[in-house]
C-alpha cells in the first residue's frame, strides 16, 4: 500500500470509484476531486451550507468527510471562506455534485479545487446509506479509490484495515503554525490597530486554529499572539497575555499531553483562560477528568446545545469526535476549585462545556467562532473580555 494519501491527477473524464469501509461495506460511485487513493476516519457533517469552512477546518486532518446534504458545490469556491491555508480533510463524499457553480462570489468549481490540492473524493454513491451504517456501526476507517487505484475489494479492503486509527492519533503539530505570528486587533471600520494600542493580549496555543476563531477576538479588540502547539508556558508568559485561549484541532485529546502541563499552569496563575473544543477536552483533562471516543462524533452546524445556567438552547457548529468525561449533574472539585458542566448537547448529553467557579475559566466543546454556522454563541467571546476586564478591575 502506498502511504501517499494525496492524489496527483486531475479528473479529465468520468471515471469510477470505490469508498471501502473497514468492515467490508463497499460503495461503489464516480471520481470527485482528485483521481487517486486516499485513507482516514469515516465521518459524516449535518451541514447544509459551508462545505469550504469544513474542507479547511484543520480539525478535520485525516478525516474523510461524508457530506450528509445531497447536493454540494453549488456556490463554488471563493477566496474569502478558507479556514486556513488548505484543504485538510483526507478524502471527500458527496452525492450529487454541481454541474455549474453559481454565485457571485465563486472563483473556481468545488472539484476543480479539491483536484488542484490533490483531495481525493467519490461522488454519486447513496450518503444516506453511508451516515445510517456509520450511524449504526461507529465511525470508522475508510479508503477511496479512482481510476488506477480501483483493484479488486478484498485488496483495497487490506489496505484499508493498514491505516491508522483516529484514537491515539496525535495530530495537532501536524497542523498547527510552526512560528508564532500575531493577528492585530481591529477597530470598529475593520483596519488593523497599530500594535501595543489593542485593549487585551491573548496567546493562543494553535492546535489548529481555525482562521474566524482569531477575527472573533481581533474584533473585540484582543492583539492575538499565535503561539505552536508546543510552546511551553514560558512561552505562553513572554507575550504578558491578559488572557489564554486554546484552539480545536485535530487528533486524539489523550494525547495531547504537553498542552495540558501548559493548561495547567495557567490555571495555577489564574490568567483567564478560554478553550474551544479540542481545548475543551484540554481542560477536561487538566482538571482530572478523563476523554473518550463517542460512537460516530457531532459535526455540522445544526446541532442543539443548552447553557445550564440560563436554560437557554443555542444552535451550534460542532467537529468533535472526542468528549469530555465528567459528571453533567453536580459540580466536581477539582485541584483548580469547583467546575460544573455548564453546556450539554439536548441529542445525547454529551458534555459540551465546562466552567470553573473559582477561578477566570471557562471552555466549550463546539464552536461560537461559527464559520460555518448560527451566531448563537458568538457572546462567548464576551464572556472571555469579561473575565479579562475583571482581572484587571
Ligand atoms: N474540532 C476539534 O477541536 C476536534 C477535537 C478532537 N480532535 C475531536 O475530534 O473531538
Amino acid at each position: 500500500m502506498t502511504t501517499s494519501t494525496r492524489g496527483t491527477t486531475s479528473r479529465k473524464k468520468v471515471l469510477p470509484a470505490v469508498l471501502v469501509l473497514e468492515d467490508g461495506r463497499v460503495f461503489r460511485g464516480r471520481a470527485y476531486g482528485a483521481v487517486g487513493e486516499t485513507f482516514g476516519e469515516a465521518v459524516f457533517s449535518t451541514g447544509m451550507t459551508g462545505y469550504q469552512e469544513t474542507l479547511t477546518d484543520p480539525s478535520y486532518h485525516r478525516q474523510v468527510v461524508v457530506m450528509t446534504t445531497p447536493h454540494v458545490g453549488n456556490t463554488g469556491v471563493n477566496d474569502d471562506d478558507p479556514e486556513s491555508q488548505r484543504i485538510w480533510v483526507a478524502g471527500y463524499v458527496v452525492r450529487d455534485p454541481a454541474r455549474v457553480p453559481s454565485n457571485w462570489r465563486s472563483r473556481r468549481a468545488l472539484d476543480e479545487e479539491l483536484a488542484a490540492q490533490g483531495v481525493v473524493g467519490i461522488s454519486g454513491i447513496d450518503t444516506r446509506a453511508l451516515t445510517r451504517h456509520l450511524r449504526e456501526r461507529g465511525a470508522m476507517r475508510v479508503g477511496i479509490f479512482s481510476g488506477d487505484a480501483v483493484r479488486d475489494d478484498a485488496a483495497l479492503l487490506a489496505d484499508v484495515r493498514e491505516a491508522p486509527e483516529m484514537k491515539g492519533a496525535d495530530l495537532a503539530a501536524e497542523v498547527a503554525t510552526t512560528e508564532p505570528y500575531v493577528v492585530p486587533a481591529v477597530g470598529p471600520d475593520g483596519a488593523p490597530l497599530p500594535a501595543g494600542t489593542a485593549k487585551f493580549t491573548v496567546a493562543a496555543i494553535d492546535l489548529g486554529i481555525k482562521g474566524m476563531t482569531a477575527q472573533r477576538m481581533t474584533q473585540r479588540g484582543i492583539e492575538v499572539h499565535v503561539l505552536p502547539a508546543n510552546a511551553t508556558l514560558d512561552d505562553v508568559y513572554a507575550v504578558n497575555p491578559d488572557g489564554v485561549f486554546f484552539s480545536n484541532g485535530p487528533g486524539d485529546p489523550a494525547t495531547a499531553d504537553q498542552p495540558v502541563s501548559v493548561m495547567r499552569g495557567v490555571l495555577e496563575r489564574g490568567t483567564p483562560l478560554f478553550g474551544i473544543c479540542f481545548g475543551n477536552q484540554i481542560l477536561g483533562r487538566a482538571l482530572g477528568f478523563g476523554t473518550y471516543k463517542l460512537k460516530y462524533g457531532h459535526r455540522g452546524i445544526n446541532q442543539p446545545v443548552q447553557d445550564r445556567g440560563t436554560g437557554k438552547v443555542e444552535i451550534t457548529s460542532h467537529n468533535h469526535g472526542f468528549a469530555v468525561d465528567a459528571p453533567i449533574d453536580k459540580v466536581s472539585e477539582t485541584p483548580f476549585g469547583r467546575v460544573e458542566v455548564s453546556h450539554v448537547c439536548l441529542n445525547d448529553n454529551v458534555v459540551e462545556g465546562l466552567r470553573l467557579l473559582d477561578r477566570p475559566a471557562f471552555s466549550v466543546q463546539y464552536h461560537p467562532e461559527a464559520a460555518a454556522g448560527p451566531h448563537d454563541a458568538a457572546h462567548l467571546f464576551d464572556r472571555f473580555v469579561s473575565l479579562m476586564e475583571g482581572q484587571r478591575a
